[in-house]
């Protein structure tokens, strides 16, 4: 007898082993999994991301339902939970969250398998017209639209979880660096992973596209192995690390050394 899929949401099936708890500042929130009780209650990957995104919406770095998260929940075959599309960040649950494959497609469509272009298929593997994907019991979800550049910088950089942020100062920060924010000596660098001291450091910045595949192409051409994040001109930016709370950290050091390089800019160049 066939095991049903998991509805995307249920966090009972979260893979520990997958789940990139290995983070390089600690598992989030005391969770042993690096999953965490999120501010959506609960515990697992979903309600982690749901926690993760109330915070970064406090801070008003996902204002306008904008932003999504990941978090890998599975890696072989490679499975991520990300942020289901269109919704309010700040007040998502644990079940506003849909698992996708290192393509960015779907693996559960209607609560149902899916076939390998994330088209829902029926138990035979036949194409059904089923509309999106459902949590238990709730409304149709579909994955962030940018979840295919997610599942891109994952299967690129073994990351654990990719944040995707619409911050003023990193939109301002590529407007003023366009060919990419260089940055040296200073504290904050140190939360990315890289020395205080003497460690010339790039953010580097690509130009925006609405068309998913050209963006993952260009973060996919910028990124750079030891510089956890890229700027997305007129968009905001993408930052990851081996797990969610790694990641925020990281996010959090960009948008700080962002603010300052634009702040020192105004005032040194005007
Ligand atoms: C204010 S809409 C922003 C979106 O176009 C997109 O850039 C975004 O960050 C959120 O998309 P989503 O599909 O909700 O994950
Ligand atoms: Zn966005």
């Amino acid at each position: 007898m066939s095991t049903a899929p998991a509805a995307p949401g249920d966090d009972s099936r979260t893979d520990p082993g997958g789940s990139g708890a290995s983070s390089d500042s600690g598992s989030s929130d005391g969770g042993r999994d690096g999953t965490s009780r999120g501010d959506g209650g609960g515990f697992g990957p979903g309600a982690a991301l749901a926690g993760e995104a109330a915070r970064f919406a406090r801070l008003g770095w996902m204002r306008a339902t904008s932003g999504n998260l990941s978090v890998v929940v599975g890696r072989d075959p490679l499975r991520i939970l990300v942020t289901a599309s269109g919704l309010d960040k700040g007040a998502l649950t644990a079940a506003d969250a849909v698992e996708v494959d290192d393509a960015g497609a779907p693996t559960h469509v209607g609560g149902a398998p899916t076939d390998a272009g994330g088209s829902p298929t029926d138990a035979g593997g036949t194409p059904t017209d089923a509309g999106g994907t459902r949590a238990t019991g709730g409304a149709p979800r579909r994955p962030s639209a940018e979840a295919v550049l997610h599942a891109r910088l994952i299967g690129l950089t073994g990351a654990g979880a990719v944040v995707h942020l619409h911050t003023v100062a990193s939109v301002l920060a590529a407007d003023r660096f366009p060919t990419g924010l260089v940055l040296r000596d200073h504290e904050m660098l140190k939360a990315l992973g890289r020395a205080a001291d003497g460690d010339l450091v790039r953010l580097p910045v690509v130009a925006n596209s609405q068309d998913m595949a050209v963006l993952a192409g260009r973060v996919a051409a910028a990124w750079e192995p030891l510089t956890p994040a890229v700027l997305v001109a007129r968009h905001g930016m993408y930052v990851w690390g081996a797990d969610l709370l790694a990641a925020r950290h990281r996010a959090e050091a960009v948008e700080w050394l962002c603010e300052w390089a634009v702040r020192t800019a105004e005032r040194t160049i005007g």
